[in-house]
C-alpha cells in the first residue's frame, strides 16, 4: 500500500435488490469497499455472486437500493450536475462482449472517436483522428493503419478488447471497471491484455477494478491492489492480492484457490475441493446465518445461525466466525 492513498471511490453499505415487493431478489448486500487512486482492485467469485451487477453500480448503470457511493468523498446523488459529468466520464466500464459493445456499422475510428468528440477533448474530426491513432498505438493496435479504419468483426476478439481499452482511455478516467475483459479472448491472448491495463495503470495511474470468475488471472493485474472475494453477493475476505494468494482465510477462498489448477512437472493435480458440496445455494433463497455454512467444512451448528459480517483480521478483512479456529487447526 502506497503512503497516503488518495480514496477515489468509497461504496458505504451498498445493498442492492431487483424487483418489486414479492419478487424482489437481494443481489449486493452490504458491499463496503474503497478503490484508491492508481490501484488495481480484483472482484473474484462464482458466476452469478453480483460482480456484474457491482461493477454495473460502480458506474451507476444500477442504483442502489440502500447505501452509497462516492466519488473524490462526494455521494453521487448529490452531486450537481457538472460534477455528476466530471464522474460519469472519470469512472468508465469496459464490458466482458466486446463485440456487443461496438456498434457493428461504425469503424473503429468512428467508435473510438465518438466521445471525443461528443466531449469536447478535440475540437473536430481531424484532430479526433490523430488522437484515435494515438490511443490505438498506446493499446498496442499497431500500425494503426492496419485497424484504424476497420468494421469490429474484422478484428479478434482480443483486438476489439484493446479498441474497448482505448475507447474508455480516451476520456482520461481516474478508474476503469473491467468485467471480465478476458474471459472471451483466446487464452494465448489474456496475458498480454492483462499486462496492457497493468502498463495503463503504470502509465497513466489509471485504476482498475478488475471483475473475474477466474483467480488464477487476477495475480496478473497488479503488483499494488486489493483483492476483493465475493460469495452470494457479500464480501466474504478483502486483502492485498499478493498477500491474499498465499494466505486465505475465509474456507471458501481457500477452496477458490485450490481451484486454481496447479502444473507440478508438466502435470495437472486434480486436487479434492475442500468443500461439502459444489453446488451454489439459490441466491433467492438464502441459507440462514453464513450463507457458506452449508457448503463449508468447518461449519459448526453457530454458523447456521449467526453471520459474522466483514471483520478485521490483521490487514485484512475476513467474514468468517471461525477464522482464528481453523487457523489453529490448519496451522497457517
Ligand atoms: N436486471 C436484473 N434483474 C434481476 N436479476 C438480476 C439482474 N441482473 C442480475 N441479476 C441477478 O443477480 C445475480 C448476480 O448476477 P451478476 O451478473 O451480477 O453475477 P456475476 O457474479 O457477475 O456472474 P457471472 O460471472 O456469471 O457474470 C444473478 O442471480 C442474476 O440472475
Amino acid at each position: 500500500m502506497k503512503a497516503n492513498p488518495i480514496p477515489i471511490l468509497e461504496i458505504e453499505n451498498l445493498t442492492l435488490s431487483f424487483g418489486k415487493k414479492s419478487e424482489t431478489v437481494t443481489v449486493l448486500r452490504n458491499i463496503n469497499l474503497t478503490v484508491f487512486e492508481s490501484e488495481s482492485v480484483a472482484i473474484v467469485g462464482e458466476s452469478g455472486c453480483g460482480k456484474t451487477t457491482l461493477g454495473k453500480t460502480i458506474v451507476d448503470i444500477h442504483q442502489p437500493t440502500a447505501g452509497a457511493i462516492k466519488y473524490y468523498g462526494q455521494d453521487i446523488r448529490k452531486m450537481d450536475k457538472k460534477a455528476y459529468r466530471n464522474y460519469r466520464l472519470s469512472v468508465q466500464m469496459v464490458q466482458q462482449d466486446s463485440f456487443a459493445a461496438l456498434n457493428p456499422y461504425k469503424t473503429i475510428c468512428h467508435s473510438v472517436s465518438s466521445p471525443l468528440l461528443e466531449h469536447k477533448f478535440v475540437a473536430n474530426e481531424q484532430e479526433a483522428r490523430v488522437e484515435v491513432a494515438r490511443l490505438l498505438t498506446d493499446v498496442g493496435l499497431v500500425p494503426v493503419e492496419h485497424y484504424i479504419d476497420k468494421y469490429p468483426h474484422q478484428l479478434s476478439g482480443g483486438q476489439r478488447q484493446r479498441v474497448l481499452i482505448a475507447r474508455a482511455l480516451g476520456v482520461k478516467p481516474k478508474l476503469i471497471v473491467a468485467d471480465e475483459p478476458v474471459s472471451m479472448v483466446d487464452v494465448s491472448l489474456r496475458i498480454s491484455l492483462l499486462q496492457l491495463m497493468r502498463d495503463m495503470n503504470q502509465k497513466y495511474g489509471v485504476s482498475f477494478v478488475y471483475i473475474t470468475h477466474d483467480l488464477a488471472t487476477a495475480r496478473y493485474i497488479s503488483d499494488y491492489g486489493q483483492l476483493v472475494v465475493m460469495y452470494l453477493g457479500e464480501i466474504i475476505e478483502k486483502a492485498q492480492i499478493k498477500e491474499a494468494t498465499t494466505d486465505p482465510l475465509h474456507p471458501y477462498f481457500k477452496a477458490l484457490i485450490q481451484a486454481v489448477p496447479q502444473g507440478i512437472n508438466g502435470q495437472f493435480k486434480q486436487v479434492e475441493l475442500p468443500l461439502k458440496g459444489i453446488d451454489i445455494p439459490d441466491i433467492k433463497k438464502l441459507p440462514t446465518g453464513c450463507p457458506f455454512h452449508p457448503r463449508c467444512i468447518y461449519a459448526t451448528a453457530a454458523c447456521s445461525q449467526e453471520q459474522q459480517l466483514l471483520t478485521a483480521v490483521g490487514n485484512r478483512e475476513v467474514a468468517c466466525m471461525r477464522v482464528h479456529d481453523i487457523k489453529e487447526m490448519v496451522g497457517n
